[in-house]
């Protein structure tokens, strides 16, 4: 069955937890509509992160997101994810999808390189027998050495990011879902891992990535999302949607 990902009138509430103090709620709703911020019906102070959204992806489909500092991509990111469930409205995935987004969740600080290996593998839906098959190609993607057998609170946090995207990236995805914040160490570790990543997204039947740069959008996506305040602004081909972006963030001057 080929991939796909259909979501119809999706709405995301994110409840904001530490408002129970009556004046820091009453201060944090006073913020409005306008932040998206309003009380459910069970008086939880919540922040409406999807708007109402609805949209279709198929096998091929390579979709930008775009828009403000918290227009809801990475909230997006993790609806198809099914890191968090919709509010309302349905969410359908078809097809095994890899988020690279937490990439080092799941690492045990206390386990070793190559013990992180298993658990974060399985944790990705990884079967034994494929970690057993891949860790060697892990292990020397990292280029850690002997540090695999050490234990992972031993690693500089550009060590951890590096056992961490070798992992996430051996998994074979049919979705792949990216957040374009994925520093990935060093620049010599840079260029090999955006190789590999290219490699992935050729691989993928649907990918989705949330990115600030109009240039990467117009290199690898065909269609692109504008989304604002957790809206659908504008879902379409690259060029009218970027080019309207483009216009919107800069207005001709007159
Ligand atoms: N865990 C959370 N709890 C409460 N509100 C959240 C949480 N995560 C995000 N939000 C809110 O949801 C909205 C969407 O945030 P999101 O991170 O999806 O935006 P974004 O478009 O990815 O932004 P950016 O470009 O800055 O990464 C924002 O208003 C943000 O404040």
């Amino acid at each position: 069955m080929p991939a796909s990902i259909t979501l119809q009138n999706v709405h995301l509430d994110l409840p904001i937890f530490d408002v129970s103090a009556i004046s820091l709620k009453k201060r944090v709703l006073r913020m409005g509509r306008r932040n998206r911020i309003a009380e459910d019906n069970t008086g939880v102070v919540v922040v409406r992160a999807i708007d109402d959204l609805s949209i279709k992806l198929e096998s091929g489909d390579r979709l930008g997101l775009i828009g403000h500092n918290g227009a809801g991509k990475s909230t997006l990111l993790r609806v198809m994810a099914g890191i968090y469930p919709p509010s309302s409205g349905t969410v359908d995935v078809q097809g095994k999808s890899v988020p690279l987004l937490d990439i080092a969740l799941g690492m045990d600080d206390q386990s070793t390189g190559r013990q992180n290996i298993r658990l974060r593998g399985l944790l990705l839906g990884m079967t034994d027998a494929e970690i057993k098959r891949k860790t060697e190609d892990i292990a020397e993607f990292t280029e850690l050495g002997d540090y695999l057998d050490l234990p992972l609170r031993t690693y500089s946090s550009g060590m951890r990011v590096r056992l961490a995207f070798a992992i996430s990236t051996a998994v074979e995805a049919d979705i792949l879902l990216l957040d374009e914040v994925l520093g990935v160490g060093d620049a010599s570790f840079q260029e090999k891992a955006n190789k590999r990543l290219q490699d992935l997204h050729a691989r993928a039947e649907i990918v989705v990535l949330a990115i600030h740069s109009s240039d990467t959008i117009r290199k690898t996506c065909n269609k692109v999302l504008w989304m604002e305040r957790g809206k659908l602004r504008m879902f379409g081909g690259v060029e009218d949607v970027v080019n309207a972006y483009d216009e919107a963030m800069n207005p001709p001057q007159t």
